[in-house]
């Protein structure tokens, strides 16, 4: 039965959708430890800023419900999880959302309140503090998606006055749904609530080479919504604007992110800062949304973003069901081919940054920020100093 939830959790058991094996088949692994979730993290079996960050989470505090933690003495006990979250923190450098949610989790144990340090039952406070932490990042998540989908809806049909006999089209890049988040997604949550709303002529999705989370993922959450899409290959992006801007009405280019830092510069997929180049060049917003977890305020600038490089293989190589001759789809065959000549070598950055100057507004779930005067993005309304990290 197909699903678009990436992630299945209760108190004790934490399920994640193989997104590897999407869209043909749908497959949960049960991930029940820090070593299952770095796997998992790290192979992009579940992969998306904040996915990221909830899936190393709740394997965490499903390790520790169901007895991982061996420390007696409260701290042995907090020195154990720290141990985790850090090594957890290594899986994919980029995302901020990871981090981030390992700083409040590291201090959600230290806050348990803990009688005495002596108290028989201190750990046990500890690992419930830590637990019931992890689990609000999830609830959270969602909440942030449907919020930062009304925030930017609100955004683009002021900006155009669309209405649905005048609605707008958009493009997104990757995936930045449901399979990317706890469920609605941000980017792609934008676009659900601008369909809800009537207010969506038309969404395009570029394939988003090489891992094709767009073909693979974000083409699958589309038609499964039914709403109304193309997809195009990263390189069309630049006809489609020319060609049919008009025809169309495309308004945005809305894009996720994986870390949003102080000036506004974003790091996002490989291919992102090429359509806010195309969007400028075109007259169309360039709208970036994210949670206010995506956001960094300790790095100035985008030059202080570590840009995750990955395998060849997933360049050189791709999977997919087979086709069979007549032309219909195997879903319960898989094949692995070979794409390129397998001794050239391969440059596979994951994210590029596109700078502040190109981004027209990032919705978060606490509103939408725009450019002061000034040209600089300021967070602070969004980001109050008692809120940061
Ligand atoms: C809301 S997901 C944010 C971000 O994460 C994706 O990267 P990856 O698929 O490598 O985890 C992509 O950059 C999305 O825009």
């Amino acid at each position: 039965m197909a699903s678009l939830q990436a992630i299945k959790y209760s108190r004790g058991k934490l399920l994640v959708l193989d997104q590897l094996r999407l869209p043909h088949e749908h497959h949960y692994d049960e991930v029940s430890t820090a070593e299952e979730a770095f796997d998992c993290i790290r192979s992009m079996r579940v992969r998306g800023a904040p996915a990221i960050a909830i899936v190393a989470a709740l394997a965490h505090a499903v390790e520790l419900h169901n007895g991982g933690c061996t420390a007696t003495t409260p701290e042995d006990t907090i020195a154990y999880i720290e141990s985790r979250l850090d090594y957890l923190k290594e899986s994919r450098p980029t995302a901020v959302d990871l981090s981030n949610a390992i700083t409040l989790l590291k201090r959600a144990a230290r806050a348990a309140k803990i009688e005495g340090l002596g108290h028989p039952e201190a750990k046990e406070a500890i690992l419930n503090s830590y637990i019931e932490a992890a689990e609000k990042i999830l609830a959270k998540d969602l909440e942030n998606n449907t919020s930062i989908g009304s925030f930017g809806a609100a955004w683009l049909q002021q900006q155009y006055n669309a209405t649905p006999d005048r609605p707008l089209s958009v493009l997104t890049h990757c995936n930045t749904g449901s399979l990317a988040t706890s469920g609605h997604g941000t980017a792609l949550g934008i676009i659900r609530t601008l369909h809800a709303q009537k207010l969506l002529k038309h969404a395009y999705c570029t394939e988003t080479r090489p891992y094709n989370q767009g073909s693979r993922l974000t083409s699958f959450e589309l038609v499964f919504e039914g709403i109304p899409a193309t997809l195009i290959t990263d390189s069309m992006a630049a006809a489609l604007f020319a060609l049919h801007r008009e025809r169309m009405n495309i308004g945005a280019v809305i894009v996720g992110a994986d870390r949003v830092v102080r000036n506004g510069d974003t790091a996002n997929k490989i291919g992102t800062y090429a359509l806010a180049v195309l969007a400028r060049h075109h007259g169309i917003k360039f709208v970036v949304a994210a949670p206010t977890t995506s956001i960094d305020l300790e790095t100035e600038s985008g030059e202080g973003i570590k840009i995750e490089e990955r395998k060849p293989e997933e360049l050189t190589q791709i999977s997919g069901a087979v086709v069979n001759d007549d032309g219909t789809v195997d879903t319960s065959r898989a094949a692995r081919v070979a794409i390129a000549d397998q001794r050239i070598d391969v440059w596979n950055p994951a994210f590029d940054v596109t700078p502040h100057a190109l981004i027209d507004a990032i919705v978060t779930e606490r509103g939408t920020v725009v450019k002061r005067a000034d040209g600089r993005f300021n967070f602070s309304q969004v980001l109050p100093e008692r809120w940061r990290w």
